[in-house]
């Protein structure tokens, strides 16, 4: 903003200082022109010309100043001055007396006399002179003017203005500007609001001694943009060069103007500081700051409400999904519609996920359930196979340990069961080993569970029981009454068996059990044969 406002006040002083200065020259600067215009006229005078070349000629030097003396008048200080060169003589005249005008004789070795000398050596057409006016003892402006007759230079003519009136009405006239300076065509200060930083009588002085302007200014950088401001204001005559220097520690806007009637510079300072205080923006940067903490504090609590809050409810549900919950996000009424359709997704997604993994789960149980169960089985007979038979017994070795009630074991195999599948086939075998499956099944029924041991060998389980009943069964399948008969490609084939039955002790295992049974029937089939 400041920048901003920085070009904004630049380009209004450029165009305010071109007017100014335009306006000053109209107004304050037209006087001394006038002077300059006049003294140029007076110095074109024929009877001062024909005098100066002549000056102990009183004839001559009569015609002369009756001339002048009507110049006289249109000065605006009503006063002129003659220095000739063929005489060193000064002549100075404000119709106070009507005496003759001579005033002293110019000396060279004088101080005081030194602009003359230099002018003459210099034959510079116009000089603009600040200089104290040794015999009224005030300083004047004086607008000095060559007599020349062709190349020769005959004197100086011209008129004084009381620089003190000058000053009040030029550079005292402020304005906006921190200070207006007036300096000479290489700078040095003929006009200056501190009558000590003046270059009085510049054009007697060495560089060394002169006061310039560009000694005003703090440092080295502002010092050279001043001087090239200098030079393009002096090829662009009434334009207006700005620069930015720094004068008096602070920065500032220097506007430069060539003025080419009296060949002298006009330079206006601005300190942009006291123009454009920054102060002035304090409260604008107060208001700023406070709308933009509302506004953030303002998008905090939306974004809050509705984002920040509804997608933590998102993130809480999906932890809980995790954990194969399913939990409804809150949705607070603020929530965006983009994050309320989210979640709206989010739900249905979730939902059928969960029913899908619980689908998926009671599947898997079942196979599970049915693997174990096939695991069990011989899947001939469907008869507990070796496996399935030892994990049943061992729970129920278990339950007789706890309750102490009798049990029987009876193991059962086939006899010859090799000659039939040798004679019929291993299909017709596998059909018999399935008939000896149900066939033993039907007679214990629900007294106890029957198994495939292995090939042609069976065990039978005889729950709660004791000798009596082990003993029954095992004559039942010894016995020829109740003989199982399978028809085989029309043949009656009576199948035996061979039988040995245990009843469980003290202290006995699976595997003592087993034993004794495997024992008892091998003896059964040993004694057959
Ligand atoms: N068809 C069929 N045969 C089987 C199966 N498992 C075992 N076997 C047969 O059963 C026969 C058993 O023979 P063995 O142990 O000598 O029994 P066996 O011929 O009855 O002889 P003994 O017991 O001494 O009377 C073998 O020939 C096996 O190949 C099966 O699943 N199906």
């Amino acid at each position: 903003m400041r920048v901003l406002a920085e070009d904004i006040i630049v380009s209004w002083v450029e165009r305010y200082a071109e007017k100014q200065i335009r306006y000053d020259k109209v107004r304050t600067l037209l006087p001394l022109i006038q002077e300059v215009k006049l003294s140029k006229e007076l110095a074109e005078l024929e009877s001062l010309k024909a005098w100066a070349k002549q000056p102990d000629n009183e004839a001559l030097k009569q015609q002369a100043l009756n001339d002048i003396e009507a110049f006289r008048h249109r000065f605006s200080d009503k006063s002129y001055f003659i220095a000739l060169k063929a005489n060193d003589r000064y002549y100075y005249s404000d119709g106070s007396t009507s005496e003759d005008p001579y005033r002293y004789t110019l000396q060279e070795e004088k101080p005081s006399d030194a602009w003359f000398y230099q002018l003459m050596a210099i034959k510079l057409n116009l000089h603009l002179n600040v200089n104290p006016d040794v015999e009224l003892g005030v300083i004047k402006l004086w607008s000095d003017v060559l007599i020349r007759d062709g190349d020769a230079v005959l004197g100086v003519v011209g008129t004084g203005l009381d620089l003190s009136t000058f000053l009040q009405q030029m550079v005292e006239k402020q304005d906006i500007y921190s200070g207006i300076v007036f300096t000479n065509y290489e700078g040095a200060i003929q006009l200056h609001q501190k009558e000590e930083l003046i270059d009085f009588a510049s054009i007697t002085k060495n560089a060394h001694n002169k006061k310039f302007i560009f000694q005003l200014l703090s440092d080295a950088d502002s010092q050279k943009r001043l001087q090239h401001s200098f030079a393009n204001a002096k090829s662009n005559p009434n334009k207006v060069e700005m620069t930015s220097v720094n004068k008096d520690g602070v920065r500032q806007l220097a506007s430069v103007i060539y003025i080419p009637e009296i060949d002298w510079f006009q330079v206006n300072f601005i300190d942009i500081n006291s123009f454009l205080p920054l102060t002035e923006f304090s409260g604008l940067l107060w208001v700023f700051f406070v709308s933009l903490v509302c506004a953030l504090v303002i998008v905090y609590v939306l974004m809050t409400l509705m984002v920040t809050k509804p997608l933590e409810e998102l993130d809480l549900s999906i932890a809980e999904l995790g954990k194969n919950h399913n939990r409804k996000p809150k949705l607070s009424r603020f929530a965006g519609l983009e994050i309320k359709r989210l979640i709206l997704h989010y739900q249905k997604m979730s939902t059928s996920l969960l029913e899908y993994q619980q689908e998926l789960e009671s599947k898997v149980a079942e196979r599970t359930e049915e693997l174990n169960r096939i695991a069990k089985l011989d899947p001939l007979t469907e008869l507990y196979n070796r496996r399935g038979f030892e994990t049943h017994m061992s729970e129920y070795m278990a339950h007789w340990q706890a309750t102490q009630q009798p049990f029987g074991l009876i193991n059962v195999d086939i006899n010859r069961f090799k000659d039939i599948n040798d004679q019929y086939g291993h299909a017709i075998g596998d059909h018999v080993l399935q008939n000896v499956a149900a066939y033993l099944h039907a007679i214990v029924k629900g007294k106890g569970e029957v198994a495939r041991w292995g090939g042609d060998e069976f065990l039978i389980l005889v729950k709660q029981s004791n000798d009596k009943v082990v003993q029954q069964i095992t004559e039942r399948l010894l016995g020829d009454l109740e003989s199982l008969v399978i028809n085989i490609q029309d043949h009656d084939v009576t199948i035996e068996f061979s039988v040995g039955s245990a009843l469980v002790q003290k202290g006995d295992t699976l595997e003592k059990l087993l034993h004794r049974a495997d024992k008892a029937m091998y003896a059964v089939k040993f004694a057959e044969r």
